[in-house]
């Protein structure tokens, strides 16, 4: 694994939004990277994701537990959402705040970045629960924009997600804008077996 020289910080980002690099060690990261590859041969491999508008995201993505399609949330399930990624979510939410208040993820989404990926501005807005939203990166590092609840655009701070990363945001930034304008290709870990950058998300979506 490559280390810089100084190890980097845990950051309060906003007030709720916390960066903490490397939570996950690398034999965890394998493990995630090859049930990720798992999930993708099941029945709903991964797809880029029609908007409503005619767009097509460059990102390609599935869902485990309940399903999101633009811009709700099915009453499907399409695959089961693991309970050991449930307690992975509830470690992260702990991890970031002390305690995890509880946290019971229904929904993950998966999200597989090739060189020229991207992802716009947005807010996670479907969900009718405040818990946080739990972010752990794989593979190739990214800039992460973390902005404001009122739009897409400044104030932001963008944030360096490298492989193994966590960053969970909730409280006051649970409806914060944010997005990723930027992948880094090539530089994830060979020994990891991840060309290119996966992220997943855990929610709550607060639904019956
Ligand atoms: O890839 C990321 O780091 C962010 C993903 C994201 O914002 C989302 O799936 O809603
Ligand atoms: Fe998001």
């Amino acid at each position: 694994m490559s280390e810089g020289l100084f190890p980097r910080e845990r950051v309060l980002v906003a007030p709720g939004a916390v960066h903490v690099p490397a939570w996950l060690p690398f034999s965890r990261q394998r493990e995630l990277v090859d049930a990720c590859r798992e999930w993708g041969r099941g029945p709903f491999p991964y797809r880029r994701t029609v908007l409503p508008g005619g767009g097509v995201m460059s990102v390609r993505s599935l869902c485990l537990g309940r399903q999101w399609v633009p811009y709700r949330y099915l009453d499907a399930v399409g695959v089961p959402l693991p309970g050991w990624l449930v307690s992975l979510g509830r470690e992260a939410v702990a991890e970031a705040y002390g305690e995890h208040g509880g946290f019971a993820p229904d929904t993950a989404l998966v999200n597989f970045y090739a060189p020229e990926a991207r992802m716009g501005m947005h807010q996670d807005r479907e969900e009718r629960s405040g818990a946080p939203v739990v972010s752990l990166s794989l593979g190739d590092r990214c800039v992460f924009r973390f902005g404001n609840e009122e739009g897409r655009g400044r104030p932001y701070r963008d944030v360096e997600l490298v492989s193994g990363d966590l960053f969970v945001f909730g409280g006051p930034s649970r409806w914060a804008h944010h997005g990723v304008p930027r992948v880094f290709p090539g530089t994830a870990e060979p020994a990891l077996g991840l060309r290119g950058r996966l992220n997943i998300t855990l929610r709550e979506t607060g639904l019956p």
